[in-house]
């Protein structure tokens, strides 16, 4: 076979480049898309432009891009018009000889299937104006070759690239649904001989219908279709159309390898003899091609499918040319989110996509004239290599949409076209195939056929020739390996499915278990919840107890503040009542000692009589202020110890319902504890012993470990933490009252001993006082008694003198008498007169001495009240007023102040047995003792030995 070509090397023409804007849609018209597309209405314009700036009127002119093309059509550009424009001279072009393609591209929804294709349907036997280029190439084709009465045959293959698979549209498996299981492959073939032989051993070439030689007999008969004779070559090889389908994929191209061809394997040609079979055949296919609903297209074609005519036309008796036509209607070059693609949509834009995007590739490397272009980069641009920048004559029509919504895709398709505009290809007239070879081929085919047929009719059953047998046979043999093989992995599969539901049973029911033990958990981590709140409550229960013991001691600082003041208005009062009855005493003293003074000038008067009486007084006073001073300490006393156990006793029981609370609180706390104890147990016991416990144990032990490990961490992290948080809380608590425990109780003690220290050195100064006043009084008592002793001694002797005196007188008297010695008598009475006038001097004298003495002793009693009042005026502890009366009494009773005339320190009188009584009385009442005594007895401290130890060192300190 040699190549005769039709053009020189040098006649290179551009690709043919059509652009057709249809008319707004009803979705575009919904969505109030304005139109930016301004096709020319015209017949011949070549100039398309688009406005995406959003101007309108003479702004939006200025404003828009045009693209030049070879042909333009809007909206009003019917499918005849465009036929006639683009596919009419195609179609001579194939007639001729040449090899044709016509793509149609552009975004989903904008016409290229309707382009393409369009209505496909008869009506009355005649196409619809609808009809587009394929349907309309067919009646033309078959019209044409009746009309030039040359002998030919035709061809017909359908095509469909669905992600990146090649498909035989025209498969009757496809309607049985078992497709042959022949895939279709692209092949390079460096083998360009026409002797047939070729690696596409398979391939078929089918009468469309049984009835294909009836027809053509009928037509023959009729002497109007095939002239001259034979009109259909009679006895055509298979060997033939192995040929014609090499030679059919084997371009020449200036891009391609010297001798480099592509065939389809396993592609099925059908022979049509009129138009009508190849629109059932391109109705076949459809039927078969991907559509679905997209977002943009109710029906969106998602592959790229490529329509065939194959022509052998016979060019001088023996020999006959070879041309094809492709119709190719690529798939939607949309936007993958603009046409709501998802899934399954999304992989096939993607794969369209890919495909579009190399052949943009490929037509930009031929535009730019590059020296490698992609073909082999998709399967699309395997199967159009040759009629992009080969020997085929090549038109594309883009196809737009003129609505706003659409104009980024316009543009892009509009830039693409225009690009494409730039492509040179070399057409070239077709091979040619010799006549007998070509007869030959199809004689083999018609004899397996009749052969079959004969055999089938002879037998009544499926027969067939040996060859054809032994293929068929060849073929089941390999069905049935095949199917063996394709049970076997269905064994296979299905055990695996077996075992995997097995596994998912096994994984649902071991979730179910975790699941209940989820909840298990969930449940119990809700109590615990519900127990935390409860202690929380019980925390605050707690401080509000707290609280209520602040507010109890500051009451008992109250108390004692009170008890201060009660005590302060004692003393007040005792030093008062002192005060006045020794201001009282005194006046009555100096009184005495006047009188005393004054009768003491008189030797009748009876001075230990009014001595009696002022020791008397003085004790009665004092023993008057000693029974107030007592009284009034006692009712104290007794006030205090009213009050105070009153006060410590709700102090102790705020106290003990604290414990309590605190007590109960923990034994809460220890529950809640060893609750999520046993729950973790149990969850531990249960991933030990069921937990993923099934057969792929060995798949997820790993992950159950870790699983495992980390919930026991987490489950260890919230118990820790848990235990942590309780525990702080406690011991927070434990604390916090303690504290306040210790320091109220320490602060109520230290204030107390702050207090009281003071107190306690002026009532230890006081012992020293009252014993600087018990020397004091008795020194005074001595000076008094040994002046009064003086006194008397001296009165007794001026007594004794006197008598002696007047003995003497009454001598003297008796002697002047006798004797007459008056003279010497009364000198003698003189001079007795003058010795008793000395002797009463001397007493006067001895007199003024005691009655200066007893005016110091005023002053001594002067002093003492001082010191009383220094005592009294500093705050005088409990039991001090006792206990210097009890002193003064004890100096009295002492006998210190003797009366005259006794001796030594015997008491005035015995003690009356009330008064020791009274005594001991006042012993057992001291407000000190008590108040340590009661301290001692009531302080809550006393329960705990560390307390008690803590006010020790400070009482041993004090003491
Ligand atoms: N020029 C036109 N005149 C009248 N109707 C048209 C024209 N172009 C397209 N249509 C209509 O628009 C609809 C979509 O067209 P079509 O299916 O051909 O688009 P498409 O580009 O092939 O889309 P897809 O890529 O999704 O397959 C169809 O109903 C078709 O009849």
């Amino acid at each position: 076979m040699s190549a005769a070509n039709g053009s020189s090397d040098a006649d290179e023409l551009n690709i043919t480049v059509a652009v057709r804007c249809r008319g707004r849609n009803e979705k575009e018209i919904k969505a109030k898309s304005a139109v930016v597309v301004n096709c020319p209405n015209i017949t011949g314009a070549n100039e398309v432009s688009i406005n995406t700036s959003g101007d309108i009127g003479i702004t939006a002119r200025m404003n828009s891009k045009t693209y030049t093309v070879d042909k333009v059509f809007g909206p009003s550009a019917d499918q005849s018009l465009l036929f006639k424009e683009i596919a009419d001279p195609m179609f001579y072009d194939f007639i001729k000889g040449y090899n044709c393609t016509m793509l149609v591209y552009g975004m989903t929804s904008t016409g290229k299937t309707y382009t393409m294709t369009g209505d496909e349907k008869l009506y009355d036997g005649e196409l619809s104006e609808a009809a587009g280029i394929i349907p309309r190439v067919l009646f033309k084709l078959f019209d044409t070759l009746d009309v030039q009465e040359s002998d030919y045959m035709v061809k017909c293959s359908f095509i469909e690239l669905y992600n990146e698979e090649l498909k035989d549209l025209l498969d009757d498996g496809q309607d049985l649904g078992n497709s042959n299981g022949r895939k279709l492959r692209i092949y390079d073939s460096v083998n360009n001989n026409s002797n047939g032989s070729s690696v596409n051993s398979r391939s078929s070439s089918r009468s469309s219908s049984p009835t294909v030689n009836s027809e053509a007999k009928k037509r023959i008969r009729a002497g109007s279709l095939y002239k001259p004779k034979p009109r259909l070559p009679s006895q055509l090889s298979s060997n033939g159309l192995q040929n014609q389908q090499q030679h059919q994929h084997q371009p020449q191209t200036q891009n391609s390898e010297p001798g480099s061809a592509i065939y389809i394997q396993h592609l099925q040609e059908f022979h049509i003899t009129d138009a009508k079979e190849g629109l059932r055949l391109l109705q076949k296919g459809l039927s078969h091609r991907q559509v679905a609903y997209t977002k943009m297209n109710d029906v969106s074609s998602r592959s790229h499918t490529i329509f065939t005519l194959t022509l052998y036309k016979n060019y001088n008796g023996e020999t006959f040319r070879v041309s094809k036509i492709n119709l190719v209607d690529l798939a939607g070059s949309e936007n993958i989110s603009r046409s709501g693609a998802q899934n399954q949509r999304a992989k096939e834009a993607g794969s369209i996509n890919q495909s579009l995007l190399t052949l943009g590739r490929v037509i930009n490397s031929l535009a730019d004239k590059n020296t490698h272009i992609p073909f082999r980069e998709s399967k699309l641009t395997r199967l159009l290599q040759d009629s992009l920048g080969g020997n085929t004559k090549t038109a594309l029509i883009a196809t737009i949409s003129p609505a706003k919504i659409n104009s980024e895709e316009t543009s892009s398709t509009l830039e693409y076209a225009t690009k494409a505009k730039n492509i040179k290809n070399k057409p070239q007239l077709g091979s040619f195939i010799m006549k007998d070879i070509l007869v030959k081929n199809i004689s083999h085919e018609l004899a397996k056929l009749k052969s079959d047929f004969l055999s089938t009719k002879s037998k009544e059953g499926i027969y067939m020739s040996h060859a054809h047998y032994n293929e068929v046979m060849n073929d089941i043999e390999n069905y049935k390996t095949e199917i063996q093989e394709s049970r076997r992995e269905v064994e296979k599969l299905s055990s695996q499915n077996h075992l995997l539901l097995k596994d998912k049973k096994s994984s649902q029911d071991t979730m179910e278990s975790q699941r209940l033990q989820i909840r298990n958990l969930q449940s119990s981590m809700d109590y615990l919840y519900e127990k935390i709140d409860l202690k929380h409550k019980n925390e605050m229960e707690l401080t509000n107890m707290i609280m209520k013991l602040k507010d109890a001691v500051r009451n008992m600082q109250g108390a004692l503040k009170t008890h201060e003041d009660h005590e302060q208005r004692l003393q007040s009062d005792i030093q008062k009542m002192l005060y006045e009855n020794i201001l009282e005493y005194r006046t009555k003293l100096e009184r005495k000692l006047t009188n005393l003074k004054e009768q003491a000038l008189n030797p009748t008067s009876n001075v230990d009589e009014e001595i009696t009486d002022v020791k008397s007084s003085l004790k009665t006073l004092l023993e008057n202020v000693k029974k107030d001073a007592i009284t009034m300490c006692e009712d104290l006393a007794q006030k205090v110890l009213e009050d105070q156990p009153k006060f410590l006793s709700s102090v102790t029981s705020e106290l003990n319902g604290i414990s309590s609370k605190i007590d109960e609180h923990t034994d809460q706390l220890k529950n809640g504890l060893s609750q999520i104890t046993a729950e973790n147990n149990n969850l531990k016991d249960y991933l030990d012993t069921y937990f993923f416990k099934n057969n792929h144990q060995d798949i997820l032990s790993t992950h159950a470990d870790k699983t495992y490990h980390q919930l026991k961490v987490s489950s260890d992290n919230l118990m820790s933490k848990i235990n942590d948080i309780i525990g702080e809380h406690v011991e927070q608590s434990r604390t916090l009252l303690m504290d306040t425990l210790n320091t109220a109780t320490t602060e109520v003690i230290t204030q107390e001993l702050t207090h009281f220290n003071p107190v306690r050195k002026t009532w230890e100064e006081s012992f020293n006082q009252i014993n600087v006043c018990d020397s004091l009084s008795n020194k005074f008592k001595d000076d008094t008694s040994k002046s009064l002793n003086s006194l008397k001694s001296h009165m007794d002797r001026s007594v004794h003198e006197s008598s002696v005196i007047a003995d003497k007188i009454k001598d003297s008297i008796c002697l002047f008498e006798e004797r007459n010695d008056i003279a010497n008598m009364a000198s003698n009475i003189n001079g007795t007169v003058d010795g008793f006038k000395n002797k009463h001097h001397i007493l006067r004298d001895e007199l003024e001495k005691h009655v200066s003495f007893i005016q110091d002793s005023s002053e001594g009693f002067k002093n003492i009240d001082n010191s009383l009042k220094r005592i009294m005026s500093s705050r005088m502890p409990e039991g001090k007023p006792d206990n210097v009366a009890d002193a003064l009494i004890k100096h009295i009773d002492s006998g210190s102040i003797a009366p005259v005339g006794s001796s030594g320190k015997t008491p005035l009188r015995p003690l009356l047995k009330s008064e020791t009584k009274q005594r001991s009385l006042s012993k057992s009442v001291s407000p000190i003792k008590n108040i340590n005594t009661n301290l001692s007895s009531i302080s809550p401290l006393k329960r705990k030995s560390s307390d008690s130890k803590l006010l020790q060192p400070t009482a041993k300190k004090q003491r």
